[in-house]
């Protein structure tokens, strides 16, 4: 699969802070990638840098194979930045503030009915944006970062400020998205959110990245090697360690019905996230 984007040990300083310290990371064509930390990592800072709104203090980057120290402005109509709704005129439609937004990057217009189907707001479209709910409001403003159809799509913290219902709507188009060829860079301080919706994911703490691998890999390489078991009469399960003794021990409960359900133990990110950095999200 061919990378978009290509990391090599990038630094950024702000003044005598290293906010980041030589990162390496590459995304591929198609996935959603999650950056992963908690406040104050330097998510927000890396893809401030990868949507060139920051330069890098040093390391060597490529987006699309170009520089990232010499952007040119065509890399733009192939990238797209989810950005906060301060730029959304409340008393316009969902088409109207579209269409502005269509004008304002010099887009065909026709644009703006293909990516409202595409986000699912095309029958709300005369609805003005005061009124709509949380969810829609996240949804048009996917759609503004999606009105030139880029190739990837970045999204810093974008269910942060949203319930669960509403975050589960903003999953779904993203999934569907992606599916339909768009790749996905997204920042996330909530790990089940990352494990459901990543292909990858790096985690990131204090500037520096841990780890990179898919939610799947993470968890076998951390995978504590017990097994969970609830006997016949007996309220607490019991965790068995996975070895040979323990087979023959869960052979017997079998053999004598004592054995009600059976699971391996699987660390979930957050305990990952945890066991490698000895803090919390
Ligand atoms: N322009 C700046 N000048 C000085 N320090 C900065 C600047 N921007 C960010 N920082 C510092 O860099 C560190 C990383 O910030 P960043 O916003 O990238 O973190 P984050 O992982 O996105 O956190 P959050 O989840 O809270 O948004 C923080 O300590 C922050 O105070």
């Amino acid at each position: 699969m061919n990378s978009i984007i290509e990391m090599k040990n990038i630094t950024k300083q702000f003044k005598d802070k290293e906010v980041l310290k030589r990162i390496n990371f590459s995304v591929r064509e198609g996935e959603i990638f999650g950056f992963l930390g908690p406040s104050g990592a330097g998510k927000t800072t890396t893809i401030k840098i990868l949507t060139s709104q920051l330069i890098p203090t040093s390391g060597e980057g490529k987006i699309f194979n170009k520089d990232i120290y010499s952007f040119k402005k065509n890399i733009f109509k192939k990238i797209g930045v989810l950005s906060d709704n301060s730029g959304v005129y409340e008393r316009l439609t969902i088409e109207d503030n579209l269409t502005l937004f269509a004008d304002i990057y010099g887009v065909d217009r026709k644009n703006v009915d293909d990516v409202l189907r595409s986000v699912e707001l095309f029958d709300d479209r005369k609805k003005e944006v005061k009124k709509l709910s949380k969810g829609m409001k996240q949804r048009l403003m996917i759609s503004i970062a999606l009105i030139h159809k880029p190739k990837i799509l970045f999204l810093d913290e974008p269910t942060s400020s949203l319930d669960p219902r509403t975050a589960k709507e903003v999953h779904d188009l993203l999934r569907k998205l992606n599916r339909e060829g768009t790749t996905i860079f997204l920042t996330t301080h909530n790990m089940e959110e990352a494990d459901k919706l990543c292909n990858r994911v790096a985690f990131l703490n204090d500037g520096e990245i841990v780890e990179i691998d898919t939610p799947e890999n993470l968890k076998l390489k951390y995978a504590k090697n017990k097994i969970e078991v609830k006997l016949k009469g007996k309220n607490e399960k019991i965790s068995v360690k996975n070895d040979e003794k323990s087979a023959e021990k869960i052979k017997n409960w079998i053999v004598n019905s004592q054995l009600l359900s059976i699971h391996s133990q699987e660390p979930n990110l957050e305990e990952i996230f945890l066991s490698l950095t000895g803090r919390g999200l």
